[in-house]
């Protein structure tokens, strides 16, 4: 099953109205009594009815069949039955201060599509509770095949690391590739093909605020990322009928039910709740001509705020391609501790804080206050370069969750066999240097 794409609409969280069908889109009103085409109408709310005009996010879709329509929810038991690997289990054991890194989720072996291949690494808050996030990463080697899935408990921002995606939803197709993002609504259903085959990536999971553009204070009205360089899709559509499965996540588990159609039957919808997605290498770094390394909310690329201004739920941050100019300066990331708790992954190239063991597809964890920073060979190496010449680091699309609540470590990622028990060694070889002036 293969939903042709339509194309893409420009703007972030713009009013968008789009048909595949002329005349599908009601002129005038949302709900007429007879929808053209026979279609019917379904409002999907993503925020609160009254949330303030500025946040609130709504469309209207204009569908062969409405959402209503599907068998009963029972447990999801994955196949191969193994254990259920995707799912909110984090925040009921003890956290290790401990720095943490993982290299790079094995590719499948066996039959695995995007939603088999859902792989929980860690998160804090919960869908109940609307706050925080799950991280997961995914790794598959087929396309979903008569599946459709949801995520009721938060909208899905997935960062493909190998291999293309191709994102049939409801509201249009997206074909995301590495080095780009893209992010599906809360509720929003769709299915995923893998036009490279086997794929891997990332996946924040964000049951708080809705990312949005950072505001950009000082930096003024243009710069990091561009709101005209977001596409959402333009309607398109199937109309097919078969023995389906419908597979949702809701608080925290997974549910399938049987539907008899494909629920990507969406012919034209207007509004400003819709999947969207934005080619990372399109973000206007902006960083220090004259001395000293940024803080990292410089690379915000989306934020999801909190109800404590300027402190997020989740800034989604990334590392992309620059030039360091600055003066009688450590050029790389400082070392630091922060309130903050910070998720990384490499989508791409070497990241300038590690010379080695962070490999594009792994990820680290450094939780509130845990001491991290460059390497010691990254150390060595900065602390003598030579500033009189600018250094560009070329290759490379590192990112980062970073979160105000404590990122808790699931137990498969504790446990699994790709973590890096020796990752504390890479700061080992610092060496003292000081000694008192007699
Ligand atoms: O820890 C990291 O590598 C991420 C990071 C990068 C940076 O440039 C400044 C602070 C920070 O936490
Ligand atoms: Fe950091």
């Amino acid at each position: 099953m293969t939903i042709a794409s339509n194309g893409y609409q420009s703007g972030f969280g713009n009013e968008f109205a789009t048909e595949a069908v002329p005349g599908a889109l009601p002129e005038g009103r949302n709900s007429p009594q007879k929808v053209a085409h026979g279609l019917y109408a379904e409002q999907l709310s993503g925020t609160a009815f009254t949330a303030p005009r500025g946040q609130n996010r709504r469309s209207w879709l204009y569908r062969i069949r409405p959402a209503a329509m599907h068998g009963t929810f029972e447990p999801f038991v994955p196949s191969p039955a193994s254990a259920q690997t995707f799912h909110n289990l984090f925040g009921h054991e003890p956290v290790t201060p401990d720095q943490l890194r993982w290299d790079p989720l094995p590719l499948p072996e066996t039959p695995t599509d995007f939603v088999d291949g859902l792989c929980t690494m860690a998160g804090n808050g919960s869908p109940a509770a609307h706050t925080g996030v799950g991280i997961h990463l995914y790794a598959a080697n087929r396309s979903m095949d008569g599946r459709f899935f949801y995520d009721a408990d938060g909208e899905l921002l997935i960062v493909p690391q190998q291999g293309r995606l191709l994102l049939a939803t409801e509201l249009g197709v997206l074909e995301v590739a590495p080095q780009e993002i893209a992010v599906i609504p809360r509720g929003v259903r769709f299915s995923v093909e893998l036009p490279d085959g086997p794929s891997r990536g990332y996946v924040c999971e964000n049951f708080g605020g809705l990312l949005r553009l950072p505001d950009l204070g000082p930096i003024g009205s243009n710069g990091l990322a561009n709101p005209r360089d977001f596409l959402t899709p333009c309607a398109a559509y199937e109309d097919v009928e078969g023995d389906f499965e419908l597979i949702a996540k809701f608080q925290g588990h997974l549910w399938r039910a049987p539907i008899g159609h494909s629920p990507l039957d969406v012919v034209a919808w207007h509004g400003n709740y819709a999947p969207y997605k934005y080619d990372l290498r399109r973000f206007n770094a902006i960083g220090s001509i004259s001395f000293d390394h940024p803080d990292p909310s410089i690379f915000t690329v989306l934020t999801s705020p909190s109800e404590i201004p300027g402190t997020a739920n989740m800034d989604f941050a990334i590392f992309p391609p620059r030039w360091l100019v600055a003066q009688d300066t450590f050029r790389p990331p400082w070392f630091h501790r922060n309130v903050a708790s910070e998720f990384m992954g490499l989508v791409h190239g070497a990241y300038d804080a590690k010379a080695e063991g962070f490999a594009p597809g792994g990820c680290s964890l450094h939780n509130c206050m845990t001491g991290h920073g460059p390497d010691a060979a990254t150390f060595a190496k900065a602390s003598s370069a030579d500033l009189s010449k600018p250094d560009v680091i070329g290759d490379t699309m590192a990112f980062m969750f970073e979160t105000r609540a404590v990122i808790a470590p699931t137990r498969q990622a504790m446990d699994a066999g790709h973590r890096q028990r020796d990752y504390q060694a890479c700061w080992a070889g610092l060496q003292k240097h000081f000694s008192t002036p007699a």
